[in-house]
């Protein structure tokens, strides 16, 4: 079976400045997959060489088993593209715009599909409206329908969610997880972290052009950082058992680290010898903006 995307040492450089350094990742079928970073990270030059818009120095990039550069014209039907920049023709209906890009794909008997599309997007009230009429949050549906008028197993989102509104996130997503569990291979670049925590199983995190971190979601949240017991306690905590808290909240909970599960017994233990009276807790799991945040810091270079 052929990886959905295959990445292999892909290089870029924009005259001094080295954009992408040795990139390698893959992206299983039907995989749902994060590729984060701040900004300048590389994520859209990397999206554009997969798109075939900009030509990578070195290295390769199959889609589907279909070289991106040798096969382009069969890599770019197995590939779906939400660009991050409002790029259309004014003069087109949204309809238009779909049966224009059907066209694009050789596909002719496609109106079924682009009225499922116009309906699952909230885009069927506005499908003979002009381009140019729609506010912003219309024109990115209308993007999204765009990348998905020939349901290429194959979808990348560059951003897709930058400025609108909570309705269309909501709306866009049911409809984005629907096509990953139909069998389509998402992947996502955003810089709402929640996000990708909510949705990818798998997170490629960039910085200035190389990986920093590949890895299964679960795994990276683990490693990074550990979980925490949140406790808020009737009597004030005794010296001994301060020292090994990791301090109070400005709440007035009294956090203590749990790298495993196994250590919340003998905590309990402590506090119940020390007759003290647990009024609420609370275990809290580091969040993907943490452990972000504290990657971006810490520069280590994966494997
Ligand atoms: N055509 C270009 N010419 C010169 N420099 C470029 C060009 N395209 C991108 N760059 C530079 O390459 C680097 C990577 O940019 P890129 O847009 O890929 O980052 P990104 O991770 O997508 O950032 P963002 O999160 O802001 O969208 C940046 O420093 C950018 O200024």
């Amino acid at each position: 079976m052929s990886a959905a995307i295959d990445i292999q040492s892909v290089s870029k450089r924009f005259g001094a400045l080295q954009a992408l350094d040795q990139v390698s990742l893959t992206v299983q079928e039907g995989e749902f997959f994060a590729l984060l970073g701040p900004n300048g990270a590389g994520k859209t030059t990397l999206i554009s060489i997969l798109a075939g818009l900009t030509r990578a120095d070195s290295g390769t990039i199959h889609v589907m088993g279909h070289d991106v550069r040798g096969d382009y014209r069969a890599a770019r039907r197995k590939l779906g593209i939400v660009p991050q920049e409002l790029v259309f023709d004014p003069f087109f209906t949204v309809r238009e715009t779909l049966q224009f890009q059907s066209g694009y794909f050789g596909l002719r008997q496609n109106e079924a599909w682009i009225d499922e599309l116009l309906v699952n997007l909230g885009l069927d009230s506005k499908a003979n409206h002009n381009m140019r009429s729609l506010s912003g949050g219309m024109k990115r549906r209308v993007l999204v329908a765009q990348a998905l008028v020939h349901k290429p197993p194959v979808i990348v989102l560059d951003e897709p969610t930058a400025g609108v509104d909570v309705e269309l996130r909501q709306s866009l997503w049911e409809f984005i997880q629907r096509l990953n569990r139909q069998g389509h291979a998402i992947v996502l670049t955003t810089h709402y972290l929640e996000e990708a925590e909510a949705l990818c199983s798998r997170i490629a995190l960039l910085k200035q052009g190389r990986v920093l971190a590949l890895e299964d979601k679960q795994k990276l949240l683990s490693r990074a950082a550990p979980r925490q017991v949140l406790l808020r306690l009737a009597q004030p905590l005794p010296e001994a058992l301060r020292q090994r808290s990791l301090g109070q909240q400005p709440d007035g909970y009294w956090a203590f680290e749990l790298n495993d599960v196994a250590q919340l017994e003998p905590l309990l233990h402590n506090l119940r010898e020390a007759a003290l009276t647990i009024q609420d807790l609370s275990i809290t799991q580091p969040s993907l903006e943490q452990v972000f945040v504290q990657m971006m810091q810490t520069q280590q270079v994966a494997a």
